[in-house]
Parts: structure tokens; C-alpha cells; sequence
């Protein structure tokens, strides 16, 4: 074992896992311009990875991993952000501990793409900053909230139905031992831009609120409630992003697929199956045209435990 390697065994982390919208309806919008959602968010067992490496005079950043290139290691960046809203907060209100630390985040999910990887490495820091400095999980919530719409969500990491903006949440029917396939095309896709377009593009459908079980004891149970819901984002989304158009027929055209749809604001879409060992050989069935067009996928199952380390 090297020196690093050492270091990075023992230094506090955490994973930071995809969230996956399974449907988000569109269901009316604030006077300040956001819009009211109502979702199913669950979390794939993809996933970053937040390091806190050493204590430091104040608080920094180094990003390794595939999609690190495409990001700054400036103050915009989330885990920053987050690290120094909940320092503030340990400064006054809380009453924690105020050190600093240098922060690793190893990036291996894609960058916009509707997974909300910023928002679970920002929910990813306050939980590993929250354990060092002994603040309650609870007090991370109304930080959350100032940092992102998805960032509530990823802080407890578990299944959760969202709705107001994305700050109130209830449990999550129990899910199955499902199958989960991620492809993404390597396009990036701005979401304000999408809900402009789903505003321009006709606006809001009147539905009933879908009734979601306390459980679900199948994978097959799970698919026919969720044919009855959709994402209302879809749509606007494949009129800036024909491509991904391309990336649900090939999901909808593997083996043993049993739902495909995009997540969140897109362009990431996911395909749901009886089990994660028939995601994982879907998976295998599309790896010469990911390849061919430089495709990022994922295949295993749902993160389901909420446990975050
Ligand atoms: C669409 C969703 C669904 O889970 O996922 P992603 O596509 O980002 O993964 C989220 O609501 C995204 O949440 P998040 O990515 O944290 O959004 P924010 O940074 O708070 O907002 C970015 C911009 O999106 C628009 N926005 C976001 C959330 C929301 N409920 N209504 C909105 O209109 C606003 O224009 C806002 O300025
Ligand atoms: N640590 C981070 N990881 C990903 N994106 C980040 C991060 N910090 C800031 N961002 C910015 O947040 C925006 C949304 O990123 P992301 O959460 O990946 O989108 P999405 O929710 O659509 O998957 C991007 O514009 C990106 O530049």
C-alpha cells in the first residue's frame, strides 16, 4: 500500500449517489419562477466520492475521476459551497466546531445530466462535515434547501416522494430488488433551460395525484404504477436534445427492459429490470454502440438503504 493509498483508507468519506427521478410531474409554479414538483426520487448504486483528506488554514478542493475535467475547483463548485454554508452555520447558530479541511471529490458521475450529482456531493459534504463537527442531520436540511432544489433529497439519500420545489418530503413506497440501467450521451443539458422550454412548450397538465402504495413486492408491481405517471420534462428536454431520443429506443430495445424514461431535467435516461443481474447484461448488450458513440453507462441496482458510507 503507497502513502496515498493509506491516507485515503482511513480519511473520512462518503459516496454521494446518483438520484433518479422514476416520474416527475410538473404541477404548478411560484411566483418567484421555480416550479412545483411532484416526484419519485430514488438513488442508483452509482455514485461520487467526498474525501475529507487533512485539516486546512481554509476550505479546498482537488476533483479526480472520469468527469472531473469538466468541472472547477472554484467556489461555485457545491462541495465548496456547501462545506462553507455549514461552517458558517457551525459559527453561529449550531455552535459547532469552525476548522477548516481539504476536501477530495473523486467525480464519476456525469455533469448535468439530471442525476443531480452536484446536489448529492453537496449533501455528500454536509453529512461528512456534520459527522466531524457532531451536528444533527436535521439541522443539515434548511442549508440544503439554500444550496439546491435536489440538495434536500440527497442529504438523506433514501427514496423519497418530493414535492414543493423539492424541500418536502415523505416516505417512498419500499422498493424491489429491481434492475437499474443509466445511459447518458455526453451531452450536457441546463435545466433552467429545459423547464423554459417545458413553460414555452404548453405548460401545465391537470391529473390526479398518482397514488403510490406503501410497498411495492415486485419489480412488475413497481412498472404498472409507474406506466401511469410520466416525466413532464421529457418532452422539452428531447426538443433541445434530440439525442435523446436515440438513447431511449436503445434502452427500450434491450432485453428484459421493462420501463425506459429520462431522469430529472435529462439527458441521462434509465431502463428498469426484473433484477440488477439482467441491467448488468443489458448492459453488456449495449456496450458496442455506447462505445461506438461515447455513451456513459451505469447498470446495477438501487441504493436503497440510505445508509451513506
Ligand atoms: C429537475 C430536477 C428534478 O429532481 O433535477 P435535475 O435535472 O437537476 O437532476 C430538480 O428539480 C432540479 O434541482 P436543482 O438542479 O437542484 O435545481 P436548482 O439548482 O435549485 O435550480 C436550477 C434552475 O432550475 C429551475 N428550477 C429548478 C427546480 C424547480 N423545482 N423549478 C425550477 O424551475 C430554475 O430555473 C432554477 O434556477
Ligand atoms: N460538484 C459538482 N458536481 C457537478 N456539478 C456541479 C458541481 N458543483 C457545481 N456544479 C454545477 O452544477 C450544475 C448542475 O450540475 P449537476 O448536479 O451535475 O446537474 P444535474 O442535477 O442536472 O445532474 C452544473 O452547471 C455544474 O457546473
Amino acid at each position: 500500500m503507497t502513502l496515498p493509498d493509506i491516507i485515503s483508507s482511513t480519511a473520512p468519506q462518503t459516496t454521494a449517489h446518483a438520484k433518479i427521478n422514476l416520474f416527475l410531474h410538473i404541477t404548478g409554479r411560484r411566483d418567484d419562477g421555480y416550479h412545483l414538483l411532484d416526484s419519485l426520487a430514488v438513488f442508483a448504486g452509482a455514485a461520487d466520492r467526498v474525501t475529507l483528506t487533512a485539516p486546512s488554514d481554509s476550505m479546498s478542493l482537488t476533483i479526480d475521476g472520469p468527469f472531473g475535467r469538466g468541472l472547477e475547483a472554484d467556489d461555485q463548485n457545491l462541495v465548496l459551497r456547501a462545506a462553507r454554508a455549514l461552517q458558517a452555520q457551525a459559527g453561529t447558530t449550531i455552535g459547532g466546531l469552525t476548522e477548516s479541511f481539504h476536501l477530495e471529490l473523486q467525480k464519476n458521475l456525469p455533469v448535468s445530466s439530471g442525476i443531480g450529482g452536484g446536489s448529492a456531493d453537496a449533501a455528500a459534504t454536509l453529512r461528512l462535515l456534520a459527522r466531524e463537527w457532531n451536528v444533527d442531520q436535521a439541522a443539515l436540511f434548511p442549508i440544503a434547501e439554500t444550496l439546491g432544489a435536489d440538495v434536500p433529497v440527497c442529504v438523506a439519500q433514501r427514496p423519497a416522494r418530493m414535492q414543493g420545489i423539492g424541500e418536502i418530503l415523505a416516505p417512498a413506497p419500499l422498493l424491489p430488488d429491481a434492475g437499474l440501467l443509466l445511459v447518458n450521451p455526453g451531452v450536457g443539458v441546463s435545466t433552467p433551460d429545459v423547464f423554459r422550454a417545458f413553460a414555452a412548450g404548453g405548460g401545465i397538465v391537470e391529473r390526479p395525484e398518482p397514488f403510490l402504495p406503501d410497498r411495492w413486492n415486485t419489480v412488475h408491481e413497481m412498472v404498472v404504477d409507474l406506466n401511469a405517471t410520466t416525466n413532464d420534462l421529457q418532452a422539452p428536454a428531447l426538443s433541445q436534445c434530440p439525442v435523446i431520443g436515440t438513447v431511449l429506443a436503445s434502452i427500450e430495445s434491450l432485453p428484459g427492459c421493462l420501463l425506459s424514461r429520462m431522469s430529472g431535467s435529462g439527458a441521462t435516461c434509465f431502463g428498469i429490470f426484473s433484477s440488477p443481474e439482467s441491467a448488468v447484461a443489458a448492459a453488456r448488450v449495449l456496450s458496442a454502440q455506447s462505445a461506438r458513440l461515447g455513451w456513459w453507462t451505469w447498470a446495477g441496482g438501487f441504493h436503497h438503504t440510505g445508509t451513506s458510507t
